[in-house]
């Protein structure tokens, strides 16, 4: 496709799109805008974009397709600005905001000019933010789900797909209700719960340092994305609060439930209420993107010996495996440190483990 793409806002998401557009469509222009200078710099150095916008409305002027990638309130802002804005003839909007009912609301205003917006929202990222951490592929194979708005007709969903194509994602179309309520559960949700979960260790901290140390494994995994960007998650919590509000009374209720069941020693409630969790959690897809991440991840059992970690990353250079990223489990301080290393998709994971498996005599496991 051949067009001039307005991205606002460049950070993860913003930059991932950029990315990930100009792959599937090298003829396209990608103009980009963002508040921070830094990021705009940057997005422009490494050519994740072609041209720097002076300003907003500028950017937006000739666009082809707008794609507004900033916080959800900052999403109904500058929905409320391109109304007031003379835009391209045939011009399609869309937002990639993590809750879509107000975002839709806002958008009103456009259709009412006849403008075609369509909500949007790639449902996989991470704890980093800004246009550094941005990836060609962070949206393969995640879901997508679209919102098209009253203005939208089949042909500029049909359109946007095929902007989108580069994504590698799967495309599902769905209400905002349903977006809100589904991501209020799988997303919003887990996110309060991770922050009040650091909460409560930070206030044991205070009387016990070792907390901190011992804080390892579980509690790093479940507490993961409580180091995500707070602007954007409380823009989230705000947009999606009647939903986060039932959910955490549901919870209230859940808490009283495991309470009582602790207080009675109920030997099989507890069996069950773990069990009931597994086989749930168990039976979700595995390795695809999404609300659970999937990371492919490989823990090694390493002894603890200098260049230990450049013996291992040597072998895998030598066949030419790429890792995304290396780190040692602190959970056993004195004989061995687990050390775990991530790869781009499936097939680097099972070759760097038969590599390893040739080379080596460490235990190895696949999470
Ligand atoms: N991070 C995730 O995991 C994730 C996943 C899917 C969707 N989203 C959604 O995508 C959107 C962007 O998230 P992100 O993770 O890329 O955040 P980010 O912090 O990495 O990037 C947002 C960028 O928007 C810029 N910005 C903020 N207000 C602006 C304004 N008024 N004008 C111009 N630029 C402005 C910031 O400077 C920043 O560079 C959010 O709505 C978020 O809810 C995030
Ligand atoms: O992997 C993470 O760090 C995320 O929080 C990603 C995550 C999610 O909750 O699944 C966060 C918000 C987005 O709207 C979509 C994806």
């Amino acid at each position: 496709m051949r067009g001039n793409v307005f991205i606002a806002g460049l950070g993860l998401i913003g930059g991932s799109l950029a990315k990930a557009v100009k792959k599937a469509h090298p003829q396209a222009h990608i103009i980009g805008f963002d508040l921070r200078e830094s990021e705009l710099g940057l997005a422009e150095a490494l050519n994740i974009i072609d041209e720097k916008a002076a300003s907003f409305e500028s950017g937006a002027a000739g666009a082809d397709l707008i794609i507004l990638a900033v916080p959800v309130l900052q999403t109904e802002q500058m929905i409320e600005r391109l109304a007031s804005l003379p835009l391209k003839i045939g011009v399609l909007i869309t937002d990639t905001g993590s809750t879509k009912s107000r975002i839709m609301k806002k958008a009103h205003i456009l259709e009412e000019r006849g403008i075609a917006f369509i909500g949007g929202h790639p449902m996989a990222g991470s704890h980093k933010s800004g246009v550094a951490a941005s990836k060609e592929l962070l949206f393969e194979n995640a879901f997508y789900l679209l919102t098209p708005g009253v203005a939208a007709e089949e042909k500029h969903v049909a359109i946007l797909k095929k902007w989108l194509e580069g994504t590698r994602a799967k495309i599902l179309e769905v209400t905002a209700e349903q977006h809100d309520q589904m991501t209020g559960v799988i997303s919003h949700f887990p996110h309060i719960i991770a922050a009040s979960l650091v909460h409560q260790a930070r206030k044991f901290n205070h009387d016990n340092p070792l907390i901190e140390r011992l804080a390892a494994g579980g509690f790093r995994d479940i507490t993961r994305i409580a180091s995500s960007n707070p602007e954007m998650w409380k823009d989230i919590s705000l947009h999606n609060k009647d939903i986060l509000l039932t959910l955490l009374s549901d919870w209230r209720d859940e808490m009283n439930e495991i309470l009582s069941i602790l207080e009675k020693e109920d030997e099989d409630g507890l069996y069950r209420y773990f069990d009931d969790a597994k086989t749930f959690r168990d039976s979700l897809p595995a390795r695809s993107q999404g609300a659970i991440p999937s990371f492919y991840e490989l823990y090694v059992d390493v002894p603890d010996y200098p260049g230990v970690i450049s013996e291992l990353t040597g072998y895998l250079a030598e066949e030419r495996i790429s890792i995304t990223n290396i780190r040692i489990m602190e959970t056993r301080d004195d004989v061995y440190g687990v050390l775990v290393i991530s790869f781009q998709n499936e097939k680097d994971r099972l070759r760097a483990k038969s590599c390893i498996e040739q080379k080596t005599t460490y235990d190895l496991f696949l999470a």
